[in-house]
């Protein structure tokens, strides 16, 4: 008879930890075997079971992990399909709004405060109604100017937010034009020295844009208004002009509460190539527009250089770029004061009675050298606009942005107005 296995466990380990009976089935064996065959220990049993159940185990946290982070992927993935089908549909719904409104009427929204922007263009889209009740129904009182393209009102919206409202007519393709460029450009523009747009408004053959209130208004009003140029200090002449060394006419710069200047227009100023040299003439750019533009319809860098040496002019003149003269004949700025700005004995004479003695004559040989070159008959003599700004820069006191330090002493610290 074969022995017992010498390793058999004792009679009280029998009731060792038995899994799913394989002990009692372990002994029942054992009992009929032969030795070479004799069943392993049953601590080996247990140990392989308990390393089988580990190794299932282990599988289980690995296939769940997995399955786990496969889930987690797969929702962030749909989100990203979501988001980016969204955003596609915002989009196209965005540029249906800004095409739409070109060919047809866009449905408006329902009040100021529920807007559209695009990425391609920050235009608001504004309820014709609130523009209405802003500008007391577009009354005359509320007449900020008139342009070539129609009347410019203030709207005081509710809660206190005032804006420019520009009506344009519909009648004309300029018109349109002017239209479609300035929410084209001006929405994607944003430049402390270019006024900002703050929606537009479609209403039957109406199109408004609607700007951000410049309380000073125009350069031009400024200058040739009723005040004649007195709130304008020689300082405050020469920060307008470091402002705006653009393609110019006074009556786009506007001048917001502190005199800080912005330009207007900047679509139409984009699109003036397109103009006839009639519509030119019409729209009050007489006098700006360079001798080369009238000559073969061309404009460059070097004509915006030309109008900015005419705005120059203006300010230190307080002229007119073209005023009537006696014989009801037109005479511009730049053939009038030419002779006078070289000659430095005469050139006191001529300047603004508003501003007459109150700044330092070198800085007004200065300015006005740097007049004379700007408004060079030909393209080529003017400075760039660059250099232009460099020579205005010291001009300029610190606390208005430029590098001209003010010594309290200084007779022209404090000035205000002319002593005349
Ligand atoms: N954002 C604004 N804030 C205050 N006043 C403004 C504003 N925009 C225009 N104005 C006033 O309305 C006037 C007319 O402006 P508009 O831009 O229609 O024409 P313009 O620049 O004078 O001439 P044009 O149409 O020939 O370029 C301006 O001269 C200015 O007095």
């Amino acid at each position: 008879r074969a022995t017992p296995p010498e390793a058999s466990a004792p009679a009280g380990q029998q009731a060792a930890p038995a899994v799913n009976g394989s002990v009692a089935s372990a002994n029942g064996a054992a009992a009929g075997l032969p030795a070479a065959a004799a069943p392993p220990p049953l601590v080996v049993i247990v140990v392989e079971r308990h390393q089988h159940l580990r190794r299932e185990l282990i599988a289980a946290i690995v296939v769940s992990s997995v399955a786990g982070v496969m889930i987690v992927l797969a929702a962030l993935y749909s989100f990203f399909l979501w988001r980016r089908s969204r955003r596609a549909l915002v989009d196209s719904k965005d540029t249906q709004s800004i095409d739409t409104a070109r060919i047809a009427f866009v449905p408006m929204l329902n009040s100021f405060n529920s807007y559209k922007t695009s990425k391609k263009s920050a235009a608001v889209m504004m309820d014709y109604t609130s523009l209405e009740a802003a500008t007391g129904k577009f009354s005359e009182s509320s007449v900020l100017g008139v342009g070539g393209f129609g009347c410019v009102y203030k709207a005081n919206f509710d809660g206190g937010f005032a804006a420019a409202v520009k009506r344009l007519g519909n009648e004309t393709q300029s018109c349109q034009k002017e239209f479609e460029n300035e929410l084209d450009l001006l929405g994607r523009i944003r430049h402390p020295n270019i006024v900002s747009l703050v929606g537009f408004c479609i209403h039957e053959e109406n199109r408004f844009i609607i700007y951000e209130l410049m309380e000073n208004g125009s350069l031009d009003s400024q200058l040739h208004g009723p005040s004649h140029g007195s709130a304008l200090t020689w300082h405050v002449r020469m920060k307008i002009a470091l402002d705006t060394a653009r393609d110019l006419k006074s009556s786009n710069i506007l001048l917001d509460s502190d005199f800080n200047a912005k330009i207007s227009d900047f679509g139409l100023a984009v699109t003036i190539g397109n103009h006839s040299k009639g519509n030119i003439k019409l729209s009050g750019t007489m006098g700006y527009v360079a001798p080369e533009y009238l000559l073969d319809g061309k404009l460059t860098e070097k004509s915006d250089v030309y109008a900015f040496g005419v705005v120059l002019l203006e300010l230190l003149l307080g002229r007119k770029p073209v005023e009537k003269t006696a014989q009801s004949q037109c005479q511009s700025i730049v053939t009038w004061a030419m002779p006078q700005l070289t000659d430095r004995s005469k050139l006191p004479n001529i300047i603004d009675p508003m501003i007459k003695n109150t700044m330092d004559l070198k800085h007004l040989y200065q300015v006005a050298a740097v007049a004379v070159l700007c408004v060079q008959p030909e393209p080529s003599y003017r400075p760039l606009i660059t250099d232009v700004l460099h020579s205005l820069v010291p001009l300029v006191p610190m606390e208005l942005g430029g590098t001209l330090r003010i010594s309290p002493e200084s007779p022209y610290a404090t000035q205000k107005h002319s002593p005349c």
